[in-house]
C-alpha cells in the first residue's frame, strides 16, 4: 500500500515513526517544510513534485484549520479506489466531501502516545468507505495501539475529548503531581521517577485486574492512614470529579465549533 502523508508534525509523525517499524506501507510526505520527516522518507513540498502518481491513502495530519488550503491540491493523487484519512480534530467526513467531492472518508482520531504502539485509536467511517479501507484503517490504527470504530460520528469528537486530548491531560496531572513532590523536598529527577513510576505501576495494575478502580483505590486505604488523609484533600467536595467532567465536555465543545 501506497500512503501520501500530508503533514508530519507531532501526530502525523509520531505516527509514521511507529508505521516505519513493519512493512505496513510505503509512505511519501507532504509537508512546506519537512523539518521532522524522519530520514529515508520521500518528501515532496509540492503536489506538482508527485508527478502523475496515484497513492492508495491520502492521509490528512495538518491542524483543522489548515485542511481547506493544504488538502485540495493533493486530492488528484488518490487513486479511484483510494481513501482518504484524516486524524484532524473535530473537521467533519462531510465538511471534508463537501471540499473534495464524495469519497471514502475514515476520521481516524490517534493520540500521542502512538509514538510507543501504546496509543488509543478512535475510527469512524464514511457510507461510501469499503471494507477494504476499513480493513486498512484498522491495520493503521492496530499497528500504534487499540483501535475502536465508532458508526455515529459524534462519538469520534466523544473520544478526541477523552483520548485524543487525554494524553495532555495525563501530562499536566503528572507535572503538577512532580511539583508537589518537589514541595516535599525532593529534587526534580526524584520526584519525577517517584511520581510516573507510581503512576505507571498503579495503572498497568488497573488494567491487569478486574477490581473497579474505587476497589482499587480503598485497597491502598488505611483506616485513618496516611491516604485516607490525603485523599480527603483530593477529593473534597467533589471537586476533582468537576474538574475533570469540565475538562472533557470543554474539549467536546471544541471539537463541535470545529467540525
Ligand atoms: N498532537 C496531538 O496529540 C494530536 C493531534 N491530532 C490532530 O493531528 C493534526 C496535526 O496536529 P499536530 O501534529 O499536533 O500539528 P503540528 O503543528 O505538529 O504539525 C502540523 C503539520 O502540518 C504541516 N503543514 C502545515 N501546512 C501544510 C500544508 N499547507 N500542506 C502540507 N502540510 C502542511 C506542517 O508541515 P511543516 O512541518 O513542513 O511546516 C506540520 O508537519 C491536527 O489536525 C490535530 O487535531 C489528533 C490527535 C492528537
Ligand atoms: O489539541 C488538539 O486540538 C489536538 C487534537 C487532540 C489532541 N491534540
Amino acid at each position: 500500500m501506497q500512503i501520501l502523508l500530508i503533514g508530519c508534525g507531532k501526530m502525523g509523525g509520531a505516527m509514521l515513526r511507529r508505521w516505519l517499524q513493519s512493512d505496513i506501507a510505503r509512505f511519501t510526505v507532504a509537508s512546506p517544510n519537512g523539518g521532522s520527516v524522519p530520514p529515508g522518507v520521500e518528501h515532496v513540498r509540492s503536489p506538482a513534485e508527485l508527478g502523475e502518481r496515484l497513492f492508495d491513502m491520502v492521509l490528512i495530519a495538518v491542524k483543522p484549520q489548515m485542511i481547506d488550503t493544504a488538502l485540495p491540491p493533493y486530492m488528484p493523487h488518490l487513486a479511484p479506489d483510494g481513501c482518504l484519512v484524516s486524524i484532524a480534530a473535530g473537521y467533519s467526513s462531510a465538511r471534508i466531501t463537501a471540499l473534495i467531492g464524495e469519497s471514502p472518508v475514515i476520521r481516524l482520531m490517534p493520540n500521542l502516545p502512538a509514538m510507543i504502539g501504546q496509543g488509543v485509536n478512535g475510527l469512524f467511517a464514511n457510507a461510501t468507505c469499503t471494507t477494504a479501507h476499513r480493513e486498512a484503517a484498522t491495520a493503521l490504527a492496530s499497528a500504534t495501539g487499540s483501535a475502536i470504530w465508532v458508526e455515529d460520528e459524534d462519538q469520534i469528537d466523544r473520544i478526541t475529548a477523552v483520548a485524543g486530548s487525554g494524553s495532555g491531560y495525563v501530562f499536566e496531572i503528572a507535572r503538577s503531581y512532580v511539583a508537589a513532590a518537589e514541595a516535599l523536598g525532593f529534587d526534580t529527577a526524584t520526584a519525577r521517577t517517584l511520581v510516573l513510576d507510581t503512576m505507571a505501576g498503579a495503572i498497568e495494575m488497573a488494567r491487569q485486574s478486574d477490581q473497579s478502580l474505587e476497589t482499587l483505590r480503598k485497597d491502598v486505604t488505611s483506616k485513618n492512614g496516611t491516604t485516607q488523609a490525603g485523599l480527603e484533600a483530593l477529593m473534597q467536595d467533589g471537586q476533582l470529579d468537576t474538574l475533570l467532567e469540565n475538562t472533557t465536555k470543554a474539549a467536546y465543545a471544541r471539537a463541535i465549533e470545529l467540525r
